[in-house]
C-alpha cells in the first residue's frame, strides 16, 4: 500500500480507483456488477411499484425551471429520488453511490457536495437522441451516473443501447454499450455527447448526476 494512504488510514478501493483512472484517460467507466442481481431486483421491484402508481411523469427536456415535454427527443417517463425520504430498498442504493462519493472526495478532489437521480422507464419504440448531461443555465453536474435495472438476460436485440461520442485522435469514435442489469456507466457530464437508442422492450434505469453545489 502507498504509505502515504497509510498515514491517514485509507483504504485503497480496487474497484473505484479502476473508475477513477477510467474516468482519468478516458473520460467515461463502465462497472459490471455495480449491483448484484439481488440489489438490481429489489430497485426493478421498487421502478416497477412506484411506476404503476402512476408518479412517473413525462421526462421533460430542461431543468425544474425551464421544463418542455418534447417526444421527438426523449420518449422515457422519469421520477426523481428524494434520498431525505429513500425507503430501506432505495437507502440500498445511496449508500453504495454515497461511499463512492466519499472516496471520489477524498482522493480525486472533485468537490461532490450535491447529487440527484432519477428513475427512468423507456417503454418499447422510445428512444432519447444525442446530448450532452449540462443545461445551458447550470454546469453543476459533473458526472452522469447511469444504473440498469433490466431483466437478467436483456438481449442486444432488445435495443436501448448507451452511446457514447468520444474523440480518439481528433475523430468522432462511437462507444456502444448495452444495458445489461447491474452495469453502472459513469461519464463526464460536460464533455460526452451521447443517447440513447430506440428500444424494442421496456427498459429500466436509474439515472442521476453527482454535482458540485
Ligand atoms: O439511460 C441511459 O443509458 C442514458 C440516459 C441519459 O442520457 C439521460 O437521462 O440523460
Ligand atoms: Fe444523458
Amino acid at each position: 500500500m502507498n504509505p502515504l494512504f497509510e498515514a491517514i488510514n485509507f483504504v485503497e478501493n480496487a474497484l473505484y480507483e479502476q473508475i477513477i483512472s477510467d474516468i482519468g484517460n478516458q473520460q467515461y467507466s463502465i462497472i459490471d456488477n455495480f449491483f448484484t442481481s439481488e440489489e438490481v431486483h429489489i430497485l426493478r421491484q421498487t421502478l416497477i411499484e412506484k411506476h404503476e402508481e402512476d408518479a412517473f411523469k413525462k421526462a421533460a427536456i430542461g431543468n425544474r425551471v425551464n421544463e418542455t415535454i418534447v417526444k421527438s427527443i426523449r420518449g422515457d417517463v422519469i421520477l426523481w429520488i428524494d434520498e431525505r425520504n429513500a425507503d430501506a430498498k432505495e437507502c440500498l442504493f445511496f449508500d453504495k453511490i454515497n461511499d463512492l462519493v466519499a472516496y471520489l472526495n477524498r482522493t480525486c478532489f472533485l468537490g461532490i457536495l450535491n447529487k440527484e437521480f432519477h428513475y427512468a422507464l423507456y417503454p418499447k419504440g422510445t428512444f432519447y437522441k444525442r446530448h450532452i448531461d449540462t443545461f445551458q443555465n447550470d454546469d453543476r453536474r459533473k458526472l452522469s451516473f447511469v444504473c440498469y435495472l433490466n431483466e437478467d438476460g436483456w438481449l442486444p436485440e432488445n435495443g436501448g443501447e448507451l452511446v457514447l461520442y468520444l474523440t480518439e485522435k481528433e475523430k468522432e469514435v462511437e462507444k456502444t454499450i448495452y444495458p445489461f442489469p447491474g452495469r453502472v456507466v459513469i461519464f463526464e457530464s460536460q464533455i460526452i455527447e451521447h443517447e440513447v437508442k430506440p428500444v424494442n422492450k421496456e427498459r429500466l434505469s436509474i439515472t442521476g448526476w453527482l454535482k458540485t453545489r
